[in-house]
């Protein structure tokens, strides 16, 4: 079973996403955007370690391996793990619009039990788009990029500015991320236009 509750569905003026003209190019790593982020930091010994591609248009694929410490049964990945490498992965669209968002509605249907172990194969893209509000879609399959669907997610992103950050987060944490001697990795970490 699966649907789409209120708030993700877009209006009838929304809009088709644009993918920026500086995107990265279909292919290219785009990395991880902070090193402490769960989903995506190398800093996290426990954390996802997803890796995101740009794709064509306003999309991106993306992989994660299902590790022990990610499990909810014995033997298998926790859907709170799960709804974050889906998660991760609609983030990451940010670096194809380069603009900076947040989830505010994750929505996500577990189709198949995913086993520790197994490699999580995701793409998503950005449907939609009206004034602040992303509308996105994601899917992960296991087996291959072409598999079976195990884990499927829409999301509502919303545009924020970098004071989001700067006024929201732990102040030792911001101030780790700004004094970060690494300019690229700053820039990353808090860019207003990735
Ligand atoms: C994370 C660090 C990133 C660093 C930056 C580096 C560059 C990034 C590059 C690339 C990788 C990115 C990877 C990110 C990782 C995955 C993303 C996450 O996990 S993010 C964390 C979880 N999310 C939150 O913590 C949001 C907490 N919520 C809020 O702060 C606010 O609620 C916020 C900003 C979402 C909205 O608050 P308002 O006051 O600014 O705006 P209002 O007016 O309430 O909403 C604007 C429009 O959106 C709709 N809206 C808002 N929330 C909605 C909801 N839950 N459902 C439906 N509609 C909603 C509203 O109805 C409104 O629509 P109408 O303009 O009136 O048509």
């Amino acid at each position: 079973m699966s649907g789409t509750s209120e708030g993700l569905t877009p209006p009838e003026d929304a809009v088709k996403p644009v993918r920026h003209p500086d995107a990265p190019q279909p292919g290219e790593l785009l990395g991880s955007h902070y090193e402490h982020c769960f989903g995506c930091g190398g800093a996290q010994p426990h954390g996802l370690h997803l890796e995101a591609r740009a794709g064509e248009g306003v999309s991106v694929t993306a992989e994660f391996t299902v590790k022990p410490a990610h499990q909810g049964a014995p033997g298998l990945a926790h859907g709170g793990v799960l709804a974050t490498a889906l998660d991760e992965t609609l983030g990451a669209l940010s670096w194809l619009l380069r603009g900076i968002a947040v989830t505010g509605r994750l929505e996500t249907d577990y189709v198949r039990p995913v086993p520790v172990d197994t490699v999580l194969y995701l793409d998503a893209e950005v449907t939609a788009v009206h004034k602040r509000k992303i509308y996105s879609r994601a899917t992960g399959r296991i087996g291959g990029p072409n598999g079976p669907v195990a884990v499927r997610a829409k999301g509502l992103f919303i545009k924020v500015e970098v004071d989001h950050f700067t006024r929201n987060g732990r102040a030792e944490d911001i101030d780790a991320a700004m004094s970060d001697p690494d300019t690229v990795r700053r820039t990353r970490a808090f860019e207003v236009n990735p």
